[in-house]
């Protein structure tokens, strides 16, 4: 059976999960773990001297679980897929079925700069787009916890900064993508590479 695992990152707004959506209903046998849904509790966020949560920082998720459900996806994708209700074509009910790919996307905003995640990854995706453009998108999004004012331009943009430059210094693989792209360009560009990287694995 052959496990192939794709990371989506990139920064906060630049299109991470409208391409893994498109994505994850083409590709055969496809789960998605998203890292949104281990930011800890807006309680346990520690308050930087400027006063915000520090929200986008490694300590702000719960990163051991996380890389625990990847861990889970590994040792079992058809189990992963059932319990967590995604559809796995009906010939991967055989466990020992050979010849079967089984794919799995993580998307999230801070993807590489965690050594137990990046292990993992066959596939390393980064989206970016310019200041202007990102403060702007993020301007018209509603989160769990609300933007308080000049939560952008004090805390967001710096901690990009800063995880992208040590994200290029641990020299990862990375192919990086334009968000400027149209969403069907992006989405076009992505699943041809990834056809062609499974076509010459198989
Ligand atoms: N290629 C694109 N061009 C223009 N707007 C986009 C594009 N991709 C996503 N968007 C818009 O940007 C916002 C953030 O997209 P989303 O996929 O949620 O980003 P992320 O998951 O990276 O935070 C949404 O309003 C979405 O419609
Ligand atoms: N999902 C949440 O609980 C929550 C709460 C506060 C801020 N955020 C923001 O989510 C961003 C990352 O997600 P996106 O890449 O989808 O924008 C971070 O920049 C962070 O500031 C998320």
């Amino acid at each position: 059976k052959m496990k192939y695992i794709i990371g989506i990152g990139g920064i906060t707004n630049g299109g991470k999960t409208t391409l893994t959506d498109r994505l994850v209903k083409v590709l055969p046998n496809c789960c998605v773990v998203h890292q949104d849904d281990f930011f800890k509790p807006p309680d346990q966020i520690e308050v930087g001297e400027d006063g915000y949560k520090q929200w986008d920082v490694i300590t702000s998720l719960d990163m051991e679980a996380m890389v625990n459900t990847i861990r889970g996806w590994t040792e079992n994708p058809v189990k992963f897929a059932r319990s967590h209700g995604m559809p796995v074509s009906a010939s991967s009910d055989d466990e020992d079925e050979e010849g079967q790919v089984h794919i799995l996307i993580v998307e999230g905003f801070l993807l590489y700069n965690h050594k137990p995640l990046t292990d993992f990854f066959n596939k390393c995706y980064y989206i970016t787009i310019p200041y202007e453009e990102c403060k702007q998108r993020r301007s018209s999004r509603q989160y769990t916890v609300p933007d308080p004012p000049g939560l952008f331009d004090g805390h967001v943009w710096p901690m990009y900064l800063k995880h992208r430059n040590e994200m290029e210094d641990s020299c990862l693989p990375i192919e990086y993508l334009s968000g400027l792209m149209s969403k069907d360009d992006i989405f076009t560009c992505v699943h041809e590479d990834i056809q062609n990287t499974l076509l010459n694995c198989l």
